[in-house]
């Protein structure tokens, strides 16, 4: 098993890594529970595929299971399922010192960690991650969040979990579609900061998106690596270091604004789709070598993710993107900081972006 510390100031934990974990769930947790009764929530998919598991291995450790299932969806993480979840918590007499158990994905765990972090001012929660990007990313380093009409995770809290099982063996019953979306958040790591990551990304992610476990592990531990080092001395994005793993986000997440949080484009096909836009806006201002910048399509297309703008059919102009950008949390006194590139492998903010210039670049993507 890999165990990889999240040196958190005052609230360290850890992130294990191995098969079997699901299955172990109750055993894995039990030091950290203090009552039989453990609320744990989900998502329909993620219950049938893996409830009958986790519900067993928690009552051969001596824990009653109650569960919340709510419906699978980035539609999910909303007002509506906050309340919902916070009143059944309510109702389940949950305690600050409990923990409640987050099985799912990305929607799951930020909308349960948000849940846990109002909940009595606070109870603690355990992310059971059981997607691909739920396992390199979202499980780890306490941003918890829902949408709003106004935009991507603009409602939130920064609120760590106790403990994260990630169990490579629930990426058996993904679908490949999902497995993609997750892979972009891996790439991410390389883009962002270790480019030999991203070249062992462009030799080996064909086979990790075909299944192969061991790749997967090995992508998931590396990734982990990667985001606690970086959490852990920029807990609140504060600093300017976790902001580099938003990288691919301004873009990305404007996509997700303008086709309505819907199915039509997931959370890490529009990240995917922002970095290869990050890169070719640094190319287009001198700042990479524009072989380098394309070298990400290049990959993104041998996965079968989208790396093409142009491909997504949107009905609107650079203009229309960059007024979603206006809500993005970066902001600060009107300016938007943009995550660049200098290289493959070194990202970096910077401060003197026009959005009018992003605003013609994104037209010219557009048009193809
Ligand atoms: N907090 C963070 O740091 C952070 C980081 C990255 C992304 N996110 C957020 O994460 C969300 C996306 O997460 P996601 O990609 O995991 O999506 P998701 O939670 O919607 O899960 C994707 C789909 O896979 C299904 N599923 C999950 N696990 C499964 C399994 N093992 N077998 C079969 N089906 C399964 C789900 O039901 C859902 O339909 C977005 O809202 C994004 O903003 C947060
Ligand atoms: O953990 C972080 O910090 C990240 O930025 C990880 C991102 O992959 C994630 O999508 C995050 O939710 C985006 O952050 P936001 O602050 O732009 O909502
Ligand atoms: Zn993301």
């Amino acid at each position: 098993m890999a165990v990889v510390p999240v040196d958190i100031a005052g609230r360290p934990y850890e992130v294990r890594v191995a098969p079997g974990l699901l299955a172990d769930a109750g055993n894995q947790c039990a030091p950290l529970l203090r009552k039989a009764r453990v609320p744990v929530v989900t998502d329909a998919n993620v219950e049938a595929a893996w409830g009958k598991t986790v519900d067993a291995a928690l009552r051969r450790a001596g824990f009653e299971p109650r569960w919340k299932v709510l419906p699978a969806g980035e539609a999910t993480k909303s007002w509506r399922y906050l309340a919902e979840v916070v009143d059944w918590l309510l109702a389940e007499e949950v305690e600050r010192k409990d923990h409640v158990l987050a099985l799912g994905g990305g929607v799951i765990g930020d909308l349960v960690g948000f849940a846990a972090s109002m909940l009595k001012r606070g109870c603690r929660f355990i992310q059971l991650p059981t997607t691909l990007l739920a396992q390199v990313d979202s499980s780890v380093g306490g941003k918890t969040a829902i949408n709003t009409a106004a935009g991507k995770n603009l409602v939130g809290a920064f609120h760590q979990p106790a403990l994260v099982l990630a169990d490579p063996l629930a990426l058996e019953t993904l679908p490949r579609r999902e497995v993609g979306a997750g892979y972009a958040e891996v790439v991410k790591y390389g883009l962002l900061g270790d480019a030999p990551f991203f070249a062992w990304c462009e030799a080996h992610g064909p086979a990790l998106m075909d299944g192969d476990p061991a790749l997967r592990e090995q992508a998931v531990a590396r990734s982990v690596q990667a985001k606690a080092r970086i959490v852990a001395q920029d807990e609140f994005e504060t600093n300017g270091l976790r902001a580099l793993l938003n990288l691919g986000h301004t873009f990305g997440h404007a996509l997700e604004a303008e086709t309505g949080f819907s199915n039509r484009l997931l959370h890490g096909e529009g990240v995917a789709l922002g970095m290869v836009l990050a890169a070719r806006y640094s190319a287009r201002r001198g700042l990479l070598a524009e072989a380098e910048a394309e070298r990400i399509p290049v990959h993104f297309a041998a996965v079968g993710l989208r790396a093409e703008l142009a491909e997504l059919g949107l009905d609107t102009d650079g203009r229309g993107l960059v007024a979603h950008m206006l809500h993005d949390k970066k902001m600060d006194a009107g300016t938007l900081p943009f995550l660049l590139l200098r290289s493959i492998g070194e990202a970096f903010l910077a401060r003197d972006v026009a959005l009018d210039d992003v605003a013609a670049f994104l037209d010219e993507q557009l048009a193809g």
